[in-house]
C-alpha cells in the first residue's frame, strides 16, 4: 500500500470557485486543480487534495475563479502599434487609405516583434493564455509570444499583391513554411495557412494553399464575409459569394476557420455546418468598422462551432476577451430580441473551447479537466463592483473585466501575476522593454495620424 499522500505534484490549486467550461454550467467550489508537468492530474475536493498530494507549491486562490485560459481565436497582434491610428472609418477606407500605406512603409520584423510584444503583455494581462495570429513576419510574432511564454497558432500570410515582406502569393508560401521550421519542436507554437480574405487572393493562390493545407496536415485561416462590399466585389469578379467560390475551389473543412462571418445566409450557415468549418467572431471589430453584427445564435442553432476573436488593436481597439465575451452575448440577445440568446455559459464555453476545436487543439486546452495542459487564469472576487456574486458563470461574462484577473499559467507556468493593487507582473516580459517599445514606434508612427 503506498501512502497516497505522497504522490508528489508540481502545483496544487485551491480555489473558492472553478468553472472547468466542461460540462457547461458547471461550477466546483472550494476544489482544487492538481498539475504535473505541465499538466492537470486530479480536480477535486480541497480537503481530498490535501490528503491526497504532496505538492511542491500550493497557492490559494480563497476568493477567486479558477478557469481555463481564454483562447483569442483571431488576431493580428502587431497592429497594437497602429491602435488609435486610424478611427471611424469602414473597413476598406481603413485598409487602403491608412493600414495598408503604413504597413507598406513601416513594416519589418522588428515592427512585428515589438507590437506582437505589447500585443502579448495585453492579452496575458487580461487572461488570454493562447492566440490565433494572422500577420507579415510571423518568425517575429513567435519569438514575442515564446517570450511572453503564450500559447500561439501563427498564420502563415499569402496575398497576391507585394509588401516589404514578400513579392507574390509563393514568396509568402516560402518565407511562412521557412518560419514554421524553424519553431518546430517547440511544443507552445502551432501554425496555420492564412490567405488574407477571398478579395485578396486569386484562385490559383487558393489552389497552392490547398497543396499544401493537406500535405502538412495544416489549418486555413482567412477573413470571410466581413462586409457587404466583399460579397458585392465577389459577385462582380467571379459570379458568386466568397463563401461559395471558396467550397467550389474545396478550401472548406473542418480544417478551415474563418474570422467574421458577418453576412451569411441560411444555406451559407447550412454550409458551413456541412463542411464541418469553424467561425471566429469578431464582435467589436465588426461594430467599429459598421460592418454588421454575425448571427451568431442562428450559427450556433446550425451547429457552425463558433469561438472569439477581438481582431487587431488598429480596429478593436483592444485585445480584451473579457469585454468581447461580454459584448458577444448582449449582442446576440440585442439583435434577435430573444435574452436566451448566448447565455454566460455560452459565450465563456465560445472563448475557451470553441476556439480550442477550432484549432484542432481542444484535446489539450479550452477546458479544465484532468490530462489537459494547465493552461488557468484567476480572476478576483473582491473589490466592490464584483460583489456579492451568486453566479460565478454570470460573474465572468456580465461582471467582470481584465482588470480582475490576478494570476495566468501556461502549461503550469506562472506568466503573470497581480498582487493587491500592485502592477501586474510579467514573468519574463520586463515593463522597460514594453515602454521603449511604445517610445519608438509612437514616435515613428504618429505622423500617420
Ligand atoms: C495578411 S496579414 C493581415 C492583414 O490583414 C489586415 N487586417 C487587419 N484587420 C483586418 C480586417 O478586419 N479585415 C481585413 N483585413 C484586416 C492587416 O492590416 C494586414 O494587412
Ligand atoms: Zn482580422
Amino acid at each position: 500500500m503506498i501512502n497516497q499522500a505522497e504522490i508528489k505534484a508540481d502545483l496544487a490549486i485551491e480555489a473558492r470557485w472553478i468553472v472547468p467550461v466542461v460540462p457547461q454550467n458547471q461550477v466546483l467550489e472550494h476544489e482544487s486543480v492538481i498539475i504535473k508537468d505541465g499538466r492537470i492530474i486530479d480536480v477535486l475536493s480541497t480537503e481530498s487534495a490535501r490528503q491526497k498530494y504532496d505538492a511542491e507549491h500550493t497557492i490559494d486562490l480563497n476568493e477567486h475563479i479558477l478557469i481555463p485560459g481564454l483562447i483569442n481565436l483571431h488576431t493580428h497582434s502587431a497592429m497594437t502599434l497602429m491602435r488609435g491610428l486610424a478611427d471611424d472609418l469602414p473597413l476598406m477606407t481603413w485598409l487602403n487609405e491608412h493600414i495598408w500605406p503604413v504597413e507598406s512603409k513601416m513594416l519589418s520584423s522588428q515592427f512585428v516583434h515589438n507590437g506582437s510584444l505589447l500585443g502579448c503583455a495585453e492579452m496575458l494581462s487580461g487572461g488570454t493564455t493562447c492566440f490565433s495570429d494572422m500577420y507579415f513576419y510571423p518568425q517575429a510574432t513567435a519569438e514575442a509570444a515564446l517570450q511572453a511564454g503564450m500559447r500561439a497558432n501563427l498564420g502563415l500570410v499569402v496575398l497576391d499583391f507585394a509588401t516589404p515582406y514578400a513579392s507574390d502569393a509563393d514568396d509568402y508560401l516560402q518565407k511562412g513554411l521557412e518560419s514554421r521550421d524553424s519553431w518546430r519542436g517547440k511544443p507552445l507554437l502551432s501554425a496555420s495557412l492564412a490567405p488574407h480574405a477571398p478579395y485578396t487572393v486569386s484562385n490559383s493562390s487558393f489552389e497552392k494553399i490547398i497543396t499544401y493545407a493537406e500535405q502538412l496536415g495544416l489549418s486555413i485561416h482567412t477573413h470571410l464575409h466581413e462586409t457587404q462590399d466583399e460579397l458585392a466585389q465577389s459577385i462582380t469578379q467571379y459570379g458568386v459569394r466568397p463563401l461559395r467560390r471558396l467550397a467550389d475551389l474545396g478550401v472548406l473543412g473542418p480544417n478551415f476557420y474563418a474570422a467574421h462571418g458577418v453576412h451569411l445566409d441560411d444555406a451559407e450557415i447550412k454550409m458551413l455546418h456541412e463542411y464541418g468549418c469553424h467561425i471566429a467572431h469578431c464582435p467589436a471589430s465588426n461594430l467599429k468598422l459598421a460592418s454588421g453584427i454575425a448571427p451568431v445564435k442562428a450559427l450556433l442553432e446550425q451547429q457552425v462551432n463558433v469561438g472569439i476573436g477581438t481582431d487587431g488593436a488598429a480596429s478593436n481597439n483592444r485585445l480584451d476577451m473579457f469585454a468581447e465575451m461580454r459584448l458577444a452575448a448582449l449582442l446576440a440577445k440585442g439583435v434577435t430580441a430573444d435574452a436566451t440568446a448566448v447565455p454566460a455559459a455560452q459565450a465563456l464555453q465560445m472563448a475557451t473551447l470553441n476556439a480550442a476545436r477550432a484549432l484542432g487543439l481542444d484535446e489539450q486546452i479550452g477546458s479544465i479537466e484532468v490530462n489537459k495542459l494547465a493552461d488557468l487564469t484567476a480572476v478576483k472576487i473582491k473589490s466592490p463592483e464584483t460583489l456579492p456574486c451568486y453566479d460565478p458563470i454570470s460573474h465572468l461574462v456580465y461582471t467582470l473585466g481584465r482588470e480582475h484577473v490576478s494570476h495566468v499559467w501556461v502549461g503550469g507556468d506562472l506568466r503573470y501575476q497581480k498582487l493587491g493593487d500592485q502592477e501586474g507582473i510579467f514573468a519574463n516580459i520586463e515593463p522597460a522593454e514594453l515602454r521603449e517599445i511604445n517610445a519608438l514606434w509612437h514616435g515613428r508612427l504618429q505622423q500617420y495620424k
